[in-house]
């Protein structure tokens, strides 16, 4: 083809896939015979096992997780791979356009026994325009035929791949028995001809995986001309930078031919025999010198100079230049170029545990202007035992389990369980849990509700903090008048878990047990009028029963018949009204009751004084006695008024005789207990000389004692019933204060 001619060309040579040919059609049927022999499909077929690191790696369902063990799989490979030697028979031969005239065994099986692998690559195998333009010719089925027929007879191979740029063709035929070993099979072309980018000259490549190996295969035809050895030189450069294979895992960058642990390149790189005659060299030749004339070898001198073909391997050469000779004869090239004979063909590697077994011409082969050239290697593969495969697959998944552990944060807990010994009402108790990171990483904790539970614990409990990083954890009991009633009544236990869950670690249980007594405060007043003794001598089972058989009564109205009249019997001393009657023994004529704040070492002995029925006056000040009647009054379950009633009496407040009319109809021992109250009122007011307090003080204290009617209430009920409340107090105080002047009282 004439260069005017290729000016014009269209670029044909660009780095495509379309480029690559796999032909199976419009053949002669000898070439359709060689056709169903192209073993692709084993290829496609073929199920990589699964230490093939390439495969692992391409596997896009893969994670994190995954990522980090194919990482370790591939650092550890020597662990649990063998090198097992396969031959690879590489042939180079620039058939100058030729058609295939003779058998190319002689270059093709030349070898005593049959190679595993056949990686066969042509140049100049069409110079037509056609070819050049179209990147079509009709004479690569005729030369794959040609070496199809040329392979050694004492295997079958199979065809994995063609690939073919204007005239470089690259051939890779495999061992049948070896197919299902290759996979991640890609090939890519390259062209550096005319305009740097035409497909005269450059490269087609393949790269595939056998076994744990991964292999590159360039088939090259670099620039012409003896002056021309730095072009050569670019070319290869060139070809190394431009060829970038696809990944399965697209996600992974493309992999360049250096990036291969084999580099095979054979083909004609077109270094000549340079400062020396032609003469001069034919004579080399003849006295077979071949030492002397490899010195004037530009290759040999260029990667003396590491300017190209840094990190390959070529063979010795003993055996004459392969270019240039008259066509179909030994002759030197006779024509008018009289060219100097040059080693154009070459054969080199790259990569480790290699051994070139032969590296020859084959003069008996007259077709072309080239001699083809030859190189037999032992390339050692890396080949998985699947025992030490499994080893260390487990070894790595174990390492980064443990890695993967003390990354989850951990502490360790001073204690996990945790008793609060004989829990009273109002009283404070608290225990340390310390909590130490003893985990690799920081970590935060936190206490978190147990399934179907609002809040983290029980509401006699509280944990502080709640929340940290490392810290000692005040686990604090205290039972006040909402936790009270069900925990006297024996429906609640102090029993509670507690789960300190880490922030990205495990949770850890913290059981919270204790005993609580049971005390007046909390208790009902329906209760309370039914026990015979104080209430820490009853069983608990029984203050059960007490509360489960008022409940029952309440709902069957007739409650009356076993409260009325109880209060005001005459008291045993250690009986629980006795303990009521107990709380209004206050002295009447204490200044500022109500008003000054009690002692809460005195109202905890009030209240086991209470609760125990240990001594028929109680300790303490007036104003530690006021305060605890004010704390049972507030902890009624049930207050002095049932609720059930305070609709009425905010209606009635301000009716003296519908409000004595409702008072009337209140359970007895409500009834009872508020005329108590109401009596101690009227008491107070008596000595208001003494203890300064008038109505009005009174009624200001009713805000403070309105739990009579309303301690639980809402908050806009209360604010609504506050004002109320005190009318109501006021007008039943003054109520029966005005009776009992009218009686002379
Ligand atoms: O692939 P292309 O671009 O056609 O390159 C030609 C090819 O390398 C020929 O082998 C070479 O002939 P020789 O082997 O005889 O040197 C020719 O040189 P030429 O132009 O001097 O004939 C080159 O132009």
């Amino acid at each position: 083809m004439k260069k005017s001619e290729r000016a014009h060309a269209a670029d044909n040579s660009g780095h495509k896939k379309e480029d690559e040919r796999t032909r199976g059609d419009g053949v002669h049927e000898s070439q359709e015979r060689v056709k169903s022999e192209v073993r692709d499909d084993l290829i496609r077929n073929s199920q990589p096992i699964l230490a093939n690191k390439s495969q692992m790696l391409g596997m896009p369902q893969f994670g994190l997780r995954d990522n980090l063990i194919k990482c370790e799989l591939l650092k550890n490979e020597d662990a649990y791979t063998y090198i097992k030697n396969y031959s690879f028979f590489l042939g180079t031969y620039n058939v100058n356009g030729q058609n295939p005239k003779e058998s190319l065994s002689p270059w093709l099986a030349s070898t005593a026994t049959p190679p595993d692998f056949y990686l066969v690559g042509f140049q100049e195998l069409d110079l037509s325009k056609e070819a050049f333009l179209f990147n079509d010719t009709p004479k690569e089925p005729e030369w794959m035929l040609a070496v199809y027929k040329g392979l050694h007879p004492d295997a079958k191979y199979a065809l994995v791949k063609l690939v073919r740029l204007v005239g470089i063709m690259l051939l890779f035929y495999v061992k049948a028995e070896h197919a299902a070993h290759i996979s991640e099979m890609e090939a890519e072309t390259v062209g550096t001809g005319v305009m740097g980018r035409m497909g005269n000259k450059g490269a087609v490549a393949i790269r595939f995986q056998f076994h744990n190996s991964d292999i590159c295969v360039v088939n090259s035809h670099l620039a012409a001309h003896t002056e021309e050895f730095e072009r050569r030189n670019q070319d290869f450069k060139d070809i190394c930078r431009r060829i970038q294979f696809r990944q399965d895992d697209l996600t992974l960058p493309p992999l360049a031919i250096m990036k291969h642990n084999v580099v095979l390149w054979l083909g004609d790189l077109n270094y000549r025999i340079s400062d020396l005659e032609v003469d001069h060299v034919k004579d080399l030749i003849a006295k077979k010198d071949f030492e002397t004339l490899y010195n004037h070898d530009q290759l040999k001198r260029q990667m003396d100079e590491e300017v190209v073909f840094v990190g390959f391997t070529e063979g010795e050469i003993d055996f004459q230049p392969t270019y240039k000779y008259d066509t179909g004869s030994d002759q030197w090239d006779t024509s008018e170029k009289c060219r100097v004979p040059a080693w154009c063909d070459r054969i080199l590697w790259r990569g480790k545990n290699i051994k070139q077994l032969h590296y020859q011409s084959h003069m008996t082969l007259k077709t072309s202007d080239h001699k083809p050239v030859s190189s037999l290697l032992e390339i050692g593969i890396k080949v998985v035992n699947e025992e030490s495969y499994k080893r260390t697959f487990e070894e790595i998944v174990r390492h980064i389990d443990r890695m993967e552990n003390d990354c989850i944060p951990s502490v360790s807990l001073s204690e996990r369980e945790f008793f609060f010994q004989d829990v009273k009402f109002m009283q404070h108790q608290a225990k340390t849990v310390s909590v130490y990171n003893d985990g690799q990483v920081p970590c935060q904790f936190e206490f978190i509700p147990k399934l179907d539970e609002p809040t983290y614990c029980k509401p006699w409990l509280t944990a502080n903090p709640a929340k940290g990083t490392s810290v000692d954890i005040d686990l604090e009991v205290f039972v006040n008048r909402s936790t009270a009633p069900e925990l006297n009544s024996g429906q609640q236990q102090l029993e509670d878990i507690l789960v300190l869950h880490l922030e990205r670690g495990k949770d850890y249980f913290i059981s919270v047990t204790g005993n609580y007594l049971p005390s007046c405060f909390g208790s009902s007043l329906s209760t309370l009028c039914l026990l015979r003794e104080p209430i820490q001598d009853m069983p608990l089972e029984t203050i059960r029963e007490l509360v489960r058989s008022c409940h029952f009564y309440k709902s069957t109205a007739i409650s009356d018949r076993f409260t009325d009249s109880y209060i005001f019997e005459p008291f045993h001393p250690r009986t629980v009204k006795a303990a009521i009657v107990k709380l209004l023994t206050i002295s009447v004529l204490q200044e500022e009751l109500f008003q000054q704040p009690g002692l809460r070492g005195e109202f905890e002995e009030i209240r086991d004084c209470l609760d125990t029925g240990s001594l028929d006056t109680l300790p303490g000040s007036n104003h530690s006695v006021a305060e605890a009647l004010l704390l049972f009054l507030d902890a009624l379950p049930d207050p002095v008024i049932p609720f059930s009633f305070y609709p009425q009496c905010l209606d009635c407040c301000s009716d003296s005789s519908r409000c004595r009319q409702i008072i009337s109809v209140l359970p007895q021992c409500h009834k009872n207990v508020f005329n108590y109250l109401i009596a101690f009122l009227q008491e107070l007011l008596k000595h208001s000389a003494h203890n300064r307090l008038d109505v009005s003080i009174l009624g200001r204290l009713t805000i403070h004692i309105h739990c009579l009617f309303l301690c639980t209430l809402s908050a806009d009920l209360e604010s609504a019933g506050q004002f109320q409340t005190q009318r109501f107090i006021l007008h039943k105080t003054h109520s029966v204060l005005s009776e009992d002047e009218q009686n002379g009282k």
